[in-house]
């Protein structure tokens, strides 16, 4: 069975010029699907698209085996949740308010939550870590504290794909580290199904370590450049085309945890 599935997929903001072209892939359930790729590549914008935000010029998206514009809005949300890589702090509303947003997306629209949907939030925060945050503004909270609580949210909308668009993009080591633990969690634990934007590519290899079912898509130049397991595309070879850096890998054996990850070592002029 697939997940999502994407179908000779094009998209333009203007007609005349497409950002990606006749792109297909198949995510599968219980897998990370890490879209890689340079600066501009088209990553967001490809992200939008499975999101239903952009429209394409051609091709299809289908989510569990239903067109994704067949799909009404809640029957999306029972689908996909999604974590943005950036969030506009508008009202304060507390962490328990944000969290809980996410409950009644996949359930009954607007009006006040009931208690049922307050407590799955809450629990939310706790497997998150986030127990004692319910009351605290958002607006007042940290990059990092954010971050977790839009993953809160997202896990509280009880979908079964979760998409995240760069989500440690502002984070130090220690919330990245923890981003990427959730991760590992929710496909373990959560059996749920990630697809996620990321410019830092250890984060692949990692999760590869800690035996995640991962596979990587690597954008350039609105195609897609090479499909395959962390350690199939993140190679010399393909950075060295597509990023235009040298670059080494390297292992290490530290607390008993086996770790491959790449670094890079020059631009090639
Ligand atoms: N709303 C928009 N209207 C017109 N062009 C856009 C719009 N959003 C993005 N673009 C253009 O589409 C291209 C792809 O942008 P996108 O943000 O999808 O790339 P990305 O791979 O996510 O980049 P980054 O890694 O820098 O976040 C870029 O050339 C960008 O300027």
């Amino acid at each position: 069975m697939t997940m999502l599935r994407l179908n000779n997929l094009s998209f333009g903001y203007t007609p005349r010029q497409l950002i990606f072209e006749n792109i297909s892939f198949a995510v599968h359930p219980g897998e990370v699907f890490c879209i890689i790729g340079p600066n501009g590549c088209g990553k967001t914008t490809l992200i939008d698209s499975i999101l239903g935000i952009n429209q394409p010029q051609q091709g299809t998206i289908e989510v569990g085996g239903t067109q994704l514009a067949q799909l009404k809005p809640r029957e999306f949300a029972q689908q996909i949740a999604y974590v943005p890589q950036s969030h506009t702090k508008t009202f304060p509303y507390t962490v328990l308010d944000i969290v809980v947003m996410g409950r009644t997306a996949a359930t009954r629209g607007f009006g006040s939550p009931d208690s049922s949907q307050q407590q799955r939030a809450r629990e939310s925060l706790e497997q998150l870590g986030l127990k004692g945050f319910e009351e605290r503004l958002y607006t007042e909270l940290s990059g990092g504290e954010l971050q977790l609580v839009l993953i809160a949210r997202a896990l509280t909308q009880d979908a079964r794909i979760m998409v995240l668009d760069e989500p440690t993009a502002h984070l130090d080591f220690r919330h990245e580290l923890m981003v990427m633990e959730i991760i590992t969690w929710l496909v373990k634990e959560k059996e749920l199904t990630i697809v996620m934007a990321t410019h830092f590519l250890n984060q692949a290899f990692y999760l590869e370590n800690a035996a995640v079912p991962t596979r990587v898509a690597l954008m350039d130049q609105g195609k897609i450049a090479a499909i395959g397991t962390p350690s199939e595309v993140i190679t010399k070879s393909n950075l060295k085309d597509v990023f235009k850096i040298n670059s080494t890998t390297a292992t290490t054996n530290e607390e008993g945890l086996q770790r491959k990850f790449i670094v890079p070592l020059k631009n090639i002029r």
